[in-house]
C-alpha cells in the first residue's frame, strides 16, 4: 500500500430501529486533526480528479451508494513513488481511506444512484487560497483506466 495509505473497517450496529456505523474518532490511530467534514454528492458515472494537496490529509468514505477510489503516488521522496492503489468504498464495503498531502486520488461513481462522499480533511477549506491541485482525469502520464474492468 501507498506509503501513509491507512485504511479503517468501519463496523455497523443494527438492531430493529436501523443501524449505525462510527466513521471517524479522535482516538483513532489514524487520526491526525480534525480541519472540517463536507459531503460530495455525485451522478452515477461521474468521476472527480486528480486532484491532489500539499497541506491537507483527506479520510475518504461514501454513506451511500458505491465508488472507486484510484491513488497514485506522485511524492518522488516516497518509497511507493510510483505506486497505483484501488479502493471500492460505499455500501458494500464500510471503510475510510486516508489519504495523505502528496498522493494524487479522485473518485468515480460507479452505482447506479447518487454517491454520497464524505471527507474529514485535516484543514479548513481557504477559498482565497485553496490547498487544491489538479491533473485532468484521462491524463495519459498517470497509468489508471477509470472505466469498469470487466473479467
Ligand atoms: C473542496 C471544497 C470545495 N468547496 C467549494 C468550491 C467550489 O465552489 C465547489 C466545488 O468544489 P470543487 O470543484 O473543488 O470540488 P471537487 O472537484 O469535488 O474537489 C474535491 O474533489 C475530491 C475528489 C477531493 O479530493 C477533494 O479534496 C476536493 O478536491 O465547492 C468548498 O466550499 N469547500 C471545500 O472544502
Amino acid at each position: 500500500m501507498i506509503h501513509g495509505v491507512e485504511v479503517k473497517r468501519l463496523i455497523t450496529h443494527v438492531d430493529e430501529r436501523g443501524a449505525l456505523t462510527e466513521l471517524i474518532r479522535r482516538d483513532d490511530p489514524f487520526f491526525e486533526q480534525f480541519g472540517q467534514c463536507y459531503v460530495s454528492v455525485s451522478y452515477p458515472g461521474v468521476i472527480r480528479g486528480w486532484h491532489y494537496h500539499k497541506k491537507q490529509t483527506d479520510y475518504f468514505t461514501c454513506v451511500k451508494g458505491m465508488i472507486k477510489v484510484p491513488l497514485y503516488d506522485i511524492r518522488e521522496d516516497s518509497p511507493t513513488y510510483g505506486e497505483l492503489n484501488e479502493f471500492f468504498i460505499g455500501d458494500d464495503n464500510r471503510i475510510v481511506v486516508k489519504i495523505p498531502a502528496g498522493v494524487l486520488h479522485g473518485f468515480k461513481n460507479i452505482g447506479h444512484e447518487p454517491c454520497y462522499l464524505l471527507n474529514f480533511p485535516t484543514e479548513p477549506y481557504n477559498p482565497d487560497d485553496p490547498d487544491e491541485y489538479r491533473i485532468p482525469w484521462n491524463s495519459p502520464d498517470i497509468p489508471y483506466n477509470w472505466d469498469i474492468q470487466f473479467k
